[in-house]
């Protein structure tokens, strides 16, 4: 059992100008594991937020069942919420700090707010915030003196403070520049391995769930459309926005133009796990006619997983080029054709060849 269960999760906004109402999120079930970090992603307006808001009940769903650490909350009672949104700590965007009050102060309001501790142990508590977040300096500035990714610092602190397990982030980085982004994704990855955190993290953006989470949803008009583990997702991608992962490099687009401008036949290959580090190329120019060039490689890491990629040109016999695309997929090689010459059009030349080799 995961330590958050979404069940069957519909909520529909009323509207004056929709007359069914909107149509936010629409039967979405997930379960996220203890020690995850769970991305998910898609467009603006997808329902991101409003799903994430349904963990905590800040949104009451329309219907279905929000289970957390193994108990059903969707029906508590907001007295009995608030005991449970102690266990779930949110970071926002706009980080949402109070302005009146500096960064101690800040990160001090959840344990003030809970009542019954010791002015000692609030100090104890933020003190190791403030260290936890590199914000040890920082103690007696108030949020206009700080920069974005000093505030979202603060932001960290104070939904960590009461120490949560569940941690939801809502388009954390999405204010951030790039280099501030990598510094937070840094310090979320360090609080969940130290804290022993479990995160959804909701972000538009693809670089954010690549470099952090262990899983992934896409998430397109209310309905969570692909699922799996990072490199399930990546390797196979079904929907606009993990294909947009794929296409991004600019060399790929251009590979697949002059593919299909001059028929040549292009292939992007990609290696998963061990298989990055096979010699396959090696021993496929050595046991086929085919004459290859490599025109394009990266190889990343995907949560603790090598995920390689190689566009290749591939020139010989229509047959032989076959052949070569059958051995690969045979050492559990992905094989995508980038255009140009297609394998149809191979298999049309593979028969005419049969029929003059066979008679
Ligand atoms: N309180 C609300 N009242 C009415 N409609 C809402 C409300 N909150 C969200 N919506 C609508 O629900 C849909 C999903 O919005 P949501 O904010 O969950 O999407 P999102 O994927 O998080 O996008 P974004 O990143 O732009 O916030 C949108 O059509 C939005 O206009």
């Amino acid at each position: 059992m995961g330590i958050i269960e979404l069940k069957n999760i519909v909520k529909t906004f009323p509207s004056e100008k929709v007359g069914e109402g909107v149509h936010a999120v629409r039967d979405v079930s997930l379960t996220i594991e203890e020690g995850d970090i769970f991305g998910i992603i898609g467009y603006s307006g997808a329902g991101k937020s409003t799903l994430v808001r349904c963990i905590n009940l800040l949104e009451k769903p329309t219907s279905g069942e929000v289970i957390v650490e193994g108990k059903n909350i969707t029906a508590y009672s907001e007295v009995e919420l608030r005991a449970v949104r102690r266990r779930m700590g949110m970071i926002f965007q706009h980080f949402n700090l109070l302005n009146s009050a500096n960064v101690f102060e800040n990160i001090a309001a959840p344990l003030k707010n809970q009542g019954r501790i010791s002015g000692k142990e609030i100090r104890e508590r933020v003190e190791e915030m403030l260290r936890l977040t590199g914000l040890e300096d920082k103690a007696r500035a108030y949020p206009s003196q700080l920069s974005g990714g000093q505030k979202q610092r603060v932001a960290i602190a104070r939904a960590l403070v009461g120490r949560p397990r569940i941690l939801l982030c809502d388009e954390a980085t999405s204010a951030l520049d790039p280099n501030t982004t990598t510094q937070i994704i840094e310090l979320l990855r360090s609080l969940q391995e130290k804290l022993k955190l479990t995160v959804v993290m909701i972000t538009h953006q693809m670089e954010v769930v690549k470099s952090i989470c262990n899983k992934v949803a896409v998430m397109e008009e209310g309905k969570v459309i692909e699922e799996g583990s990072l490199v399930e997702v990546f390797s196979e991608p079904k929907s606009s926005i993990t294909k947009e992962f794929r296409e991004k490099t600019l060399y790929r687009k251009e590979a697949i133009a002059l593919a299909e401008k001059n028929k040549r036949n292009l292939y992007e290959l990609t290696f998963i796990g061990e298989k990055a580090n096979d010699p396959a190329i090696m021993d496929l120019v050595r046991n086929y006619p085919v004459e290859v060039s490599i025109l394009f490689g990266n190889i990343e890491i995907l949560s603790g997983v090598p995920f390689g990629t190689l566009t290749i040109d591939m020139k010989g016999e229509g047959k032989d080029i076959l052949d070569a695309v059958a051995y690969l997929k045979s050492r559990e090689i992905k094989v995508e054709e980038l255009g140009g010459h297609k394998i149809e059009e191979r298999k049309e030349e593979r028969r005419e060849e049969d029929k003059i080799w066979n008679g």
